[in-house]
């Protein structure tokens, strides 16, 4: 069996049981009944997914920022050369981008897959990890941005980056991203899977101006018209008008949940990335956590056709991981007052 099959077999429901024992365990906490809202109901999830209450916190945590680059640039949907794709590559390695200053803040750490840049920098570092399937993608508006083949093996870049990283101990994973133009398939993917107009879910990525815009707009228009992408098949949508780190992106989605470790999604390029792998295995959305919601109106559409709501809210749109990485401890709290906060009963505390 290949092992996008067999990582797709090992993802299971959430754990009904470690649920309502969390759910329970809630009641009997000092504080009012409901009162950390929404961090609630997450303790509960991450109960389900590690199928134990109190669950593991999730620590430490890995941020995989995945690079790639896109062919569709021949559309100037981006205002940015391809070159900047390779030469952030090098200041993550460098430890000198923003994803980096917020990853030193928080204790997480960052390593860079390389699973399509066109100019990969000419480096070493321990925390770059060569997968490179093509030096991008095709220009998906006049032909399939990868085959089949290359977006099956980007899925299983993912798959086994999130492996590797679990099996050296991450408790934790979050997506990054980085890739001149990769909002423009970011945009493709989101119509494909939530049948969406394009014009509804295509951003402004780096901040581009109303002609770019407009341009941009008739890119996705054109992309989808052309292939007709099948939203059953989610790797002939990968394939026909994802990029390769949307590809890999999904896929370590996939590892992350068939190893029950929770996978804190970034921004645009993950969402369109999650609605792929939750094509893929409907309960891989079990294992993610929206990090945050991008300013790109693609995400709050991706969010919502997932049954996610975002964690942190600031108006972010830079990608990088940096959403993901700033909305982890709050994953952790919501993990910690499970473990830490005393009851009821042990602290003395009357009840009403
Ligand atoms: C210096 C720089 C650093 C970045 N870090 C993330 N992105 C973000 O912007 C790009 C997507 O936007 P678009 O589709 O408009 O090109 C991606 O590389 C994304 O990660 C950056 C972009 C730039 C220029
Ligand atoms: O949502 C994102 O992550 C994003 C938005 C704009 C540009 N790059 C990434």
């Amino acid at each position: 069996m290949s092992l996008l099959a067999e990582t797709v077999r090992a993802i299971r429901p959430l754990d009904a049981a470690a649920m309502a024992a969390a759910h329970a365990r809630h009641a009997t906490l000092t504080k009012p009944p409901g009162s950390l809202g929404s961090l609630e109901d997450l303790g509960v999830r991450l109960a389900g997914l590690a199928g134990v209450n109190p669950p593991p916190l999730p620590e430490p945590a890995v941020v995989a920022v995945f690079a790639g680059d896109h062919g569709v640039l021949d559309q100037r949907v981006s205002p940015w050369p391809q070159e900047v794709t390779g030469q952030m590559v090098a200041n993550f390695l460098a430890g000198g981008a923003v994803v980096n200053a917020f990853a030193r803040q928080t204790g997480a750490s960052v390593v860079v897959v390389d699973v399509g840049v066109a100019a990969p920098p000419v480096t070493s570092a321990e925390n770059l990890i060569e997968a490179n399937v093509r030096r991008g993608t095709r220009d998906l508006s006049v032909e399939p941005a990868l085959t089949r083949e290359e977006a099956t093996a980007a899925v299983e870049v993912g798959i086994r980056v999130a492996a590797d990283l679990v099996d050296r101990g991450a408790g934790c994973l979050a997506t990054g991203d980085m890739g001149i133009g990769n909002t423009t398939p970011a945009a493709a993917l989101i119509a494909a899977f939530t049948g969406a107009a394009a014009a509804d879910v295509t951003g402004r990525g780096t901040g581009i101006d109303d002609e770019t815009h407009g341009r941009k707009v008739g890119v996705v228009q054109r992309a989808l018209a052309l292939h007709r992408p099948d939203p059953g098949d989610p790797i002939g949508v990968l394939a026909a008008v994802g990029g390769l780190e949307h590809a890999a992106i999904a896929g370590f989605v996939l590892g992350g949940a068939a190893r029950r470790v929770p996978v804190i999604l970034d921004g645009v390029i993950a969402d369109s990335a999650a609605l792929a792998a939750a094509a893929l295995a409907p309960d891989a959305v079990g294992a993610m956590v929206a990090g945050h919601r991008s300013a790109e109106p693609g995400a709050s559409v991706a969010l919502r056709h997932l049954g996610l709501e975002p964690l942190v809210d600031l108006g972010l749109r830079l990608g990088e991981g940096t959403g993901a990485v700033l909305a982890w401890p709050i994953v952790a709290s919501a993990v910690r007052v499970l473990h830490d906060v005393a009851t009821f009963d042990s602290a003395g505390v009357a009840e009403k």
